[in-house]
């Protein structure tokens, strides 16, 4: 949020420092034009060229604003080499990644837990991730996901990106092929920059659950699980987030064909067999 209104900051003095100059040129121009040589009356000023150097500077302003905005909030952001690659780091034959999605406390991580057993994927959850490194000592990002994750909103792409990025190569050096990326992508802009950067998904394992059963389910869990999200305000937020910024993602998959729905509002058994049978269906290699 400081990062965010610190980039308003910015674009609003490009603005600003564009206004200022807007209310300032037609006067200079009308000094300019005070009197002529002959002595004569001076002449109007040239209205139709004022009005294109005008419009010339208003979209400047803007553009310039636009840029400022683009990558915002990367003062907390390590060096940007993520935006600097030009293809995948992984092409869809070296890696296979299925994205986990799904509500708070719909299941995903219990079901993730299960197809490790049973198919020996690595299992990376973002929400895990961002919060080793939450606690890592000397991180110089554990105020601002704490603040985040307490207020049930996405942590800048740049970040969780970074973390995954790392926990991939560090599996495949470990001859991994196969990931579930659980809790990810959560908005827009970590999926398209994911599959932009990182691997393409092979599809979304999206674990659709009504409302007042994952409440139920993440109240239960917050009587001993420690995590400071896990309670009425937090989960809360936590929805609005999934319904506004979440389920966009899942959407933008579906129109591709690349979501499997599974139903989670029944034992963690039914669930899983209609996982295996979703999996066992789509899984290349
Ligand atoms: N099918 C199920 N029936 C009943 N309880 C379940 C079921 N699946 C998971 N749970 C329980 O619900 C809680 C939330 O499950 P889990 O942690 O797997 O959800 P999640 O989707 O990964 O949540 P989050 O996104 O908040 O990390 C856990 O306490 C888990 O034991
Ligand atoms: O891509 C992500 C994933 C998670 N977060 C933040 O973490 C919490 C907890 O995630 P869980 O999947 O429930 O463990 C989530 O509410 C977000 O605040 C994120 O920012 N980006």
């Amino acid at each position: 949020m400081l990062a965010r209104s610190f980039k308003w900051k910015q674009s609003s003095v490009v603005r600003l420092n564009a206004m200022k100059c807007l209310s300032q040129f037609p006067r200079a121009r009308m000094y300019s034009n005070k009197s002529t040589p002959s002595g004569s009356e001076s002449k109007p000023p040239n209205r139709g060229k004022i009005l294109i150097l005008l419009g010339a500077l208003a979209a400047g302003s803007t553009i310039a604003s636009m840029v400022y905005q683009k990558d915002a909030p990367s003062e907390f952001v390590e060096p940007r080499e993520i935006s600097k690659e030009k293809k995948p780091a992984f092409s869809e034959d070296e890696v296979s990644v299925i994205f986990v999605l799904g509500g708070p406390g719909a299941g995903k991580g219990t079901q993730c837990a299960n197809l490790v057993k049973d198919y020996g994927f690595a299992h990376l959850s973002a929400g895990d991730l961002l919060r080793a490194e939450q606690n890592r000592e000397g991180s110089e990002f554990g105020a601002l996901i704490k603040h985040y994750i307490k207020e049930g909103l996405i942590v800048p792409q740049e970040v969780t990106i970074a973390l995954l990025k790392k926990a991939i190569q560090q599996n495949y050096e470990n001859g991994i092929r196969r990931f579930l990326v659980d809790g990810f992508p959560r908005k827009m802009d970590q999926a398209l920059t994911f599959e932009k950067e990182i691997v393409p998904s092979k599809f979304t394992l999206f674990f659709d659950c009504p409302e007042k059963v994952m409440l139920k389910r993440l109240l239960d869990r917050g009587k001993t699980s420690g995590r400071a999200d896990d309670n009425a305000e937090s989960i809360k937020k936590r929805f609005r987030t999934f319904v506004n910024t979440s389920m966009p993602v899942v959407e933008y998959f579906e129109q591709q064909d690349k979501v499997v729905k599974v139903s989670c509002d029944h034992s963690v058994e039914l669930v899983y067999d209609h996982v295996k049978k979703a999996i066992d269906e789509r899984i290349v290699n």
